[in-house]
C-alpha cells in the first residue's frame, strides 16, 4: 500500500482536494499521513480513514518514509524542503501543486485529460516529479483540448477575467469586504428608488478611493473595477501570468521544441473562484465551426460546448455557473471577422478545481495504478 504524506491539506486549495478525495473515496488503499508547518501533533483531519497525529513538515526523516509527497503548501514550502529532500537520496514521487518546480527539466506539468501521453512518458523514463499547471493554462487546455490535439492551432491569444481566489483565501475576503463597503457608502440613496444615480456613483467612486477602503491584500480596489496585472513583471513586458501561459502550455502538450504562440493579458476581476477567458485562435485552416464544435466536445468529459446563443451562453458560460462544478463550458464560438481561419471562444472553469486541486488528484491515482 503506498504511503502518502499530505502538507498543506488545509488550505484553501488542499482542503478542495481533500474533499475531492474523500467524494471519491481515494483514501481507501492508500496510507495517508498528514504533515504541517504549525500544530504538529494535533489530530489529523476526518478522511474516513484512521490517520496519525500531524506530522512536522520540515522533518526530513518523516518525509523520507513516504513514497508519495502531494504538497499544497505553497512555492516557499517547496524551495525550502524539495532539494533536501532529493540530496538526501530520497527516491519517492513529489506531487505539487505550487508554480515553483513547473519549468524544471525533472519536472512534469500534469493534466492528464490533456497530456496523459506525456506523464506515462515520464513515468517511462523514470520521471519522480509532477507538477500541477497554473491554473489559466489547465482551463485553457481543457476547454480547447480538442483543437490542439487535432494540431488545429497556428497562434492564438487569451485574455482572461480571473476570480480573486487564485490570489488566496484572504483575498477572497478582501473582495467581500470591499462589496459590502461599497454597498454601505449608499444604503440610504439605495433605500430610496428616487435618488439620483450620479449621486450614488459619486458616493461609490469616493468610497472606492477613500483611505479606509479596504485594500491590504489586493493593493487597490477589485470590486466595481479590475486590476490589469497578475504577478511579477517579466524583462519583456509580459506579467508572469501571460508568461506562463505560453511557457506552461507547451511544456504540457510536449512542444517545447516547436512551440505554439500564446500570447494575452492576464487581468483580475471580482468573480469569486472561477477564472474566465476570451480567446482569438488562428486556425492552421479553414475548419467549418461545426467541426470545432465536434472536437472540442469530444475530447475529454468536462468540457462542455455552450451554443452561441444569448441564452445558453448567459445561462451557462458564467462563473455563476460554474463555480464548484468540474464542467468547462466553452462557448461563444464563432468565425470573426478577419477571415475563416479566426475563431473566437470563450471559456470558464473552477480555478480551484480543474485549475489547482483535480490534476494532482489524478495523478496520485495514476500512481496507483502503476
Ligand atoms: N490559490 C490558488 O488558486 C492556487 C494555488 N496554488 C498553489 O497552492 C499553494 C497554496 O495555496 P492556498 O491553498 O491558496 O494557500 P492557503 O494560504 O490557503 O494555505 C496554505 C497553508 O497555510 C496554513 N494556514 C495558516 N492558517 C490557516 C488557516 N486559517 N486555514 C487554513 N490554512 C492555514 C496551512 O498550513 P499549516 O497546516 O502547515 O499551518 C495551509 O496549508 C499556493 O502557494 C500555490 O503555490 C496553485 C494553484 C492555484
Ligand atoms: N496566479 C494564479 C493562481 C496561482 O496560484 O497560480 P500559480 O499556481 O501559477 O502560482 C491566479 O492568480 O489566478
Amino acid at each position: 500500500m503506498l504511503k502518502v504524506g499530505f502538507v498543506g491539506w488545509r488550505g484553501m486549495v488542499g482542503s478542495v482536494l481533500m474533499q475531492r478525495m474523500v467524494d471519491d473515496g481515494d483514501f481507501k488503499g492508500i496510507e495517508p499521513v498528514f504533515f504541517t508547518t504549525s500544530q504538529v501533533g494535533q489530530a489529523g483531519p476526518d478522511v474516513g480513514v484512521d490517520v496519525p497525529a500531524l506530522k512536522d513538515a520540515f522533518d526530513l526523516d518523516a518525509l523520507k518514509a513516504l513514497d508519495v509527497i502531494v504538497t499544497c503548501q505553497g512555492g516557499e514550502y517547496t524551495d525550502k524542503v524539495y532539494a533536501d529532500l532529493r540530496q538526501s537520496g530520497w527516491k519517492g514521487y513529489w506531487i505539487d501543486a505550487a508554480s515553483t518546480l513547473r519549468m524544471a527539466e525533472e519536472a512534469t506539468i500534469v493534466l492528464d485529460p490533456v497530456n496523459r501521453h506525456v506523464i506515462d512518458a515520464q513515468l517511462a523514463k523514470g520521471a519522480k516529479t509532477f507538477v500541477g499547471g497554473n491554473c489559466t493554462v489547465s482551463l485553457m487546455l481543457m476547454g480547447l483540448g480538442g483543437l490542439f490535439e487535432a494540431d488545429l492551432i497556428e497562434w492564438m491569444t487569451s485574455m482572461t477575467y480571473q476570480a480573486a481566489s487564485g490570489s488566496g483565501a484572504k483575498h477572497m475576503r478582501e473582495l467581500l469586504g470591499q462589496m459590502g463597503s461599497l454597498r454601505d457608502s449608499v444604503a440610504e440613496e439605495l433605500a430610496d428608488p428616487a435618488s439620483a444615480i450620479l449621486d450614488i456613483d459619486r458616493k461609490v467612486t469616493a468610497a472606492m478611493r477613500s483611505g479606509n477602503f479596504p485594500t491590504d491584500n489586493f493593493g487597490a480596489p477589485l470590486a466595481g473595477s479590475l486590476l490589469p496585472w497578475i504577478d511579477k513583471a517579466m524583462d519583456n513586458g509580459q506579467s508572469k501570468e501571460e508568461w506562463k501561459g505560453s511557457v506552461e502550455s507547451n511544456k504540457i502538450l510536449g512542444l517545447q521544441d516547436n512551440p505554439i504562440p500564446i500570447d494575452g493579458l492576464c487581468v483580475r476581476i471580482g468573480a469569486m473562484r472561477s477564472h474566465s477567458q476570451a480567446f482569438t485562435i488562428k486556425l492552421k485552416k479553414d475548419v467549418p465551426i461545426d467541426e470545432i464544435e465536434d472536437r472540442l466536445a469530444r475530447h475529454n468529459d468536462w468540457v462542455k460546448v455552450i451554443s452561441n446563443d444569448k441564452d445558453a451562453t448567459i445561462d451557462g458560460l458564467t462563473p455563476a455557473a460554474v463555480t464548484g462544478t468540474m464542467s468547462v463550458p466553452v462557448g461563444r464560438l464563432r468565425k470573426l471577422a478577419m477571415g475563416g481561419e479566426y475563431l473566437s471562444a470563450f471559456s470558464v472553469g473552477d480555478q480551484l478545481l480543474w485549475g489547482a486541486a483535480e490534476p494532482l488528484k489524478r495523478m496520485l491515482k495514476i500512481l496507483r495504478e502503476q
